[in-house]
């Protein structure tokens, strides 16, 4: 029976250290490899969801940077369109040739796909997003007299980043086309950057400025094309409970009520593990499925024995 993945890549699946565009490919190019794997069976569709953060903050400052009267920045809403097209073109070009090295016959593409949110979701009140690059504290006071109404916060001991909004997503667009093409076949680029913010208004779509986390557009686009699984890949290959203590203790398989348990105890970190484990949870609860949580250089572990965190009902 034909199965279908939502895949919902990190951060490190298209950026490691070098924002350039050779680097960002390469990285594309070996998480395209490791996609590979959930097709091997010719009876798998998948759809491939992505993060912009660094992408999306990187390009909104190149904007402000080249910006005139006559050739304006644009707003941020255009900006997370415009890291589709660009993550989209590099995964597209990644999965060709990794699909080719294999003598698999695949079909590729990229949607550009809006997210609805509600206009009064009280994110729009408080900017948690982070995007762009790290700044050091020195830099801050720089950034904070040329940028005075953005938001800047301490980044999990990594530096200082500027948030955004970050709304959660209450529907997928472009969810019943995506759904017609994954059925005709076609492996699909789908919600990258965790979609363009839109409101409706008078039966309009109308941008909106925020950055959607792409771990919950991930899990409201699996609900809404009916998928089996939900597989989010990060950097590690299990979430952990007491994560680095002594008593660090990897999870493999988690009920949803255990889940539960172990978020309310603060299990897991706000802005980094905390969205994903909300995600998967809200993917099974909705849906009886499983998720899965794991790393990009775990995709056959998960898929020949089972290894990573699977979150079930
Ligand atoms: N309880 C936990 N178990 C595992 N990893 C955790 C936990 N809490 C925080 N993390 C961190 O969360 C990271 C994943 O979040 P992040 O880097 O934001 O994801 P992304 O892959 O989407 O860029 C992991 O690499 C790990 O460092
Ligand atoms: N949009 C989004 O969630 O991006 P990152 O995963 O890169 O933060």
């Amino acid at each position: 029976m034909t199965k279908r993945i939502v895949v919902a890549l990190g951060g490190n699946a298209i950026l490691t250290k070098d924002s350039s565009a050779e680097a960002q490919q390469a990285a594309v190019l070996s998480t395209a490899q490791q996609l590979t794997s959930f097709l091997k069976d010719g009876d798998t569709q998948l759809i491939i969801t992505h993060g912009n953060g660094p992408q999306v903050g990187n390009l909104v400052l190149q904007q402000l940077s080249g910006s005139t009267e006559k050739n304006p920045a644009m707003p941020l809403h255009t900006v997370g369109a415009m890291t589709q097209g660009e993550i989209g073109f590099w995964m597209e070009n990644a999965l060709n040739k990794a699909f080719a090295a294999k003598n698999m016959d695949e079909d590729v593409a990229t949607i550009v796909t809006r997210t609805l949110v509600d206009a009064h979701d009280p994110a729009f009140q408080n900017a948690t997003k982070p995007i762009g690059p790290f700044y050091t504290e020195a830099e801050v006071a720089d950034i904070t007299k040329q940028h005075p109404d953005w938001d800047i916060v301490e980044d999990a001991g990594r530096g200082y980043r500027r948030v955004v909004p970050s709304p959660k997503p209450i529907s997928i667009v472009e969810a019943d086309v995506i759904k017609k093409m994954v059925n005709d076949g076609i492996t699909l680029i789908a919600a990258g950057g965790g979609g363009i913010p839109v409101i409706k208004e008078n039966n309009e779509f109308i941008g909106v400025d925020a950055v959607i986390d792409k771990d919950f557009s991930a899990a409201k686009l699996a609900e809404l094309v009916d998928a089996d699984e939900l597989v989010v890949l990060t950097a590690v290959k299990n979430i952990f409970v007491n994560f680095n203590t002594p008593e660090q203790k990897a999870l493999t398989t988690v009920t949803l009520a255990q889940a539960q348990e172990y978020l309310a105890e603060g299990q897991f970190a706000a802005g980094s593990m905390k969205p994903k484990i909300e995600a998967a949870m809200s993917f099974v609860k909705l849906t009886g499925k499983k998720a899965v949580i794991t790393s990009l250089d775990n995709v056959t572990g998960y898929l020949e024995d089972g290894l990573g965190t699977i979150i079930v009902p």
